[in-house]
């Protein structure tokens, strides 16, 4: 089928050469010249473990072209994604400009009937703003042109979203339409062989079920944190903890892994806009709003225990930051635990030595040159007359490191652990004052 995708954002470009990778025609579009001019090289602007081969080798087979230009984006197909970003407004809310910009670019060039589909996470209703800004636009063109605004929103992870595309746990389709429905089976056929994965039903459902998915797995993880937090307060390991309950099968092991807090461009603003979207229908959503709040506290907490550690002098003193990204196999950096502890120790006078596998060059981007951060090359490096070690992200090149070469490197062998990495045990043997979450310290 011929499919046009407007965004190559992590969502977009996925999206787009997947489909392309099962045979689809796809035109992928942005309004970012320089990305698209990249991207027509060959470059590929995020780190997504297996996204640059699929893209290459689909530019180079003919089923996957990269265009500013939205007129032949929308000339091309009659299934047209939006996968723009909705960041979110001073509120809290998802801002929608940038998704119905692409509405309104869809209606000035359309000219057969069309399948508009919603990609992006919109807040319940977003559809209907779709729809009306098509029809404006559609009635200053005075044209009477066909079409339908479908909700597909996207549940893969960064680091793993290639194979979360290919292999989707479902996918959502949110329709009234029966032509669309045929559509949608015909478009996801390659990924629905086995089971059905296609879940069908009505678009508003269907807008809502992205939020729902997106707030449980974050009650998950500030739920677990609190439990850590109490865990340290009588002494309990949550480690321990975490396994006792995980293998109640009713509440399983994924995403109860206690941390510095969760980041990305999801969680964070999906919880807000979803505690926005309940206030502006009159209802106030207490268990969100304190997923959201002991989620901030929790990013908090690593500067909290290494001031508490150094009985507060942090001001001249180096640390070695392992772990920049919001998660490992990402270079995203947005939301990231990191950024909270690194902007702590500056304001309190201390400087970083920072290094991470993937997000170099984005903490570079962020932050620029500044005389309190260095980027270093290997994660050893980091550690050379640092006062601490302070893990971020659990990227798998930092499980199992040489624990004398770094006790022989820092100024002291402190290391805080944001995500419980180590044994506690083992690092007290090796001399370490080890201090991880929820660890009875
Ligand atoms: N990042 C994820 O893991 C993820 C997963 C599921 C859902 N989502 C949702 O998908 C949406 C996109 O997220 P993302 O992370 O891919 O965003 P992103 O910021 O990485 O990319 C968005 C892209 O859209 C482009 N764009 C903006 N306006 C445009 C226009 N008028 N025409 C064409 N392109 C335009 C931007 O230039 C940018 O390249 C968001 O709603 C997000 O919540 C994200
Ligand atoms: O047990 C856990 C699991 C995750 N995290 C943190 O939670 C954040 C988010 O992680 P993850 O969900 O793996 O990454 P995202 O790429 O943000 O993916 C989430 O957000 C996407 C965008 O909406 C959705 O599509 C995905 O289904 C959803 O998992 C990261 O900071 C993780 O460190 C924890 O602290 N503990």
């Amino acid at each position: 089928m011929k499919v046009t995708v407007f965004g190559t954002g992590y969502v977009g470009l996925v999206t787009g050469a997947c489909l392309a990778e099962t045979g689809h025609d796809v035109v992928c579009v942005d309004v970012d010249e320089a990305k698209i001019a990249a991207l027509k090289e060959g470059q590929i602007p995020i780190f997504e473990p297996g996204l640059d081969s699929i893209v290459i080798n689909n530019v180079e087979s003919g089923l996957l072209a990269f265009t500013t230009d939205a007129e032949s984006a929308v000339a091309h197909a009659n299934m047209i994604f939006i996968a723009v970003g909705t960041p979110p407004d001073e509120n809290g809310s998802a801002d929608l400009k940038y998704v119905l910009n692409v509405a309104r670019t869809v209606a000035q060039y359309m000219s057969r009937e069309t399948i508009i589909v919603t990609k992006s996470t919109v807040p319940v209703g977003t559809a209907d703003k779709v729809s009306a800004a098509v029809a404006e636009a559609l009635q200053s063109r005075d044209v009477d042109i066909p079409y339908y605004v479908a909700s597909n929103p996207e549940f893969l992870k960064e680091g793993a979203a290639v194979a979360d595309f290919m292999k989707p746990d479902r996918i959502v389709v949110g329709t009234d339409a029966e032509s669309v429905e045929a559509a949608m089976r015909e478009l996801y056929a390659p990924f629905n062989r086995n089971h059905d994965r296609l879940k069908f039903m009505d678009v508003r459902s269907a807008e809502l079920t992205k939020y729902a998915a997106n707030a449980m797995l974050a009650t998950k993880i500030s739920f677990i944190n609190e439990i850590a937090n109490i865990a340290e307060c009588v002494g309990a390991d949550i480690e321990q903890v975490r396994a006792g309950i995980g293998s109640d099968p009713r509440i399983g092991y994924h995403f109860i892994y206690p941390g510095c807090g969760y980041g990305g461009s999801c969680f964070p603003k999906d919880v807000k806009a979803l505690v926005s979207t309940a206030s502006q229908v009159g209802y106030r959503a207490p268990l969100l709003e304190a997923v959201e709040e002991v989620n901030q506290a929790q990013k908090s907490r690593l500067f909290s225990k290494l001031s508490a550690a150094l009985d507060g002098d942090i001001a001249g003193k180096t640390f070695a930051v392992w772990g920049l990204a919001f998660k490992p196999k990402t270079d995203d950096m947005r939301e990231a635990p990191s950024r909270v502890l690194m902007e702590a120790i500056w304001a309190a006078g201390g400087r970083v030595k920072a290094f991470d596998p993937e997000a170099m060059n984005e903490t570079q981007r962020i932050y620029g040159q500044r005389e309190d951060l260095q980027l270093m090359g290997t994660k050893e490096a980091c550690l050379h007359d640092a006062d601490a070690l302070v893990i971020c992200t659990e990227w798998k090149n930092f499980w199992a490191p040489d624990f004398d070469a770094i006790k022989n490197s820092l100024k002291t062998p402190l290391i805080v652990d944001g995500r419980n990495i180590y044994n506690p045990h083992q690092m007290t043997e090796l001399g370490f004052r080890y201090i991880g979450i929820g660890r009875g310290n």
